[in-house]
């Protein structure tokens, strides 16, 4: 049976929801992991990637001096283990960005997301992204997918440096201040249990995707519906 949401503006989150965690942990961080040294030490001067640095020897309990090869080896275990950190995720965002623009790597997202998402915002829906992804990465993922530019279908992007954590209501809040809507007029999609009760701690709509083989697959969603494909979803313009 479909789900049908009435919604002012859909916030999707990527991972596990428009896209394979498995693209992600494999392309996406093969193309990272090799150029995670040199770019912290080619890049030392942009402030967002020295703040990084700094978070990265905080979090990791690293001393102030810590080589650029302590570092990365934080990082790397990080990628080994998904861990969501803002500072990794703004280094991958970066490098991943240049990955983009010289056309080395190109986006996933699964069979059944693009068709939905044209057809929704056809419609009269808006369409936004809350990702842990860093919006430097967010941009270029929609502009390189496999079926074109989707950024004319984008109203806005948010990373948990612009929003906040995604398993934090306040951050859904910012971004429904941002957004101009009423919480109740948004309807989140995503994978995860926990981001799922932080919508909804904030009153938004959810919908939780449980998609075989994924991370998430068949875990507790609590009492949101829970659905496996955006085909399962009809998407209604308020
Ligand atoms: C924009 S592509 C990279 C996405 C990424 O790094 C990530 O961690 C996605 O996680 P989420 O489930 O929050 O979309
Ligand atoms: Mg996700």
């Amino acid at each position: 049976m479909t789900l049908r949401i009435t919604a002012t503006t859909l916030v999707l989150d990527l991972e596990g929801t428009t896209s394979a965690a498995g693209f992600i942990l494999g392309d996406l961080y093969d193309y990272a992991r090799p150029r995670l040294g040199a770019w912290l030490d080619d890049h030392a001067a942009d402030p967002a990637i020295a703040a990084a640095r700094e978070q990265v020897v905080a979090d990791a309990g690293l001393s102030e001096d810590a080589a650029t090869e302590q570092i990365v080896a934080v990082l790397v275990r990080w990628m080994a283990d998904d861990v969501k950190a803002t500072p990794l995720k703004t280094i991958q965002g970066q490098i991943w960005a240049e990955g983009f623009a010289r056309g080395e790597i190109s986006s996933h997202f699964f069979d059944d997301v693009i068709p939905r998402l044209r057809a929704w915002h056809a419609a009269g829906v808006r369409l936004a992204v809350f990702s842990s992804g860093s919006v430097a990465s967010q941009v270029p993922w929609f502009r390189h997918s496999p079926d074109g530019d989707l950024t004319p279908l984008i109203v806005d992007y948010f990373d948990t440096v612009s929003a906040g954590s995604k398993k934090d209501p306040a951050s859904y809040t910012a971004i429904r201040t941002a957004l101009g809507d009423d919480a109740g007029s948004l309807v989140f999609f995503t994978d995860h249990p926990d981001e799922v009760s932080a919508a909804v701690d904030a009153g938004w709509q959810v919908v939780a995707f449980s998609r075989p083989g994924e991370p998430w697959f068949e875990a507790d969603f609590g009492d949101v519906p829970v659905v496996a494909s955006f085909d399962d979803v009809e998407v209604v313009a308020a």
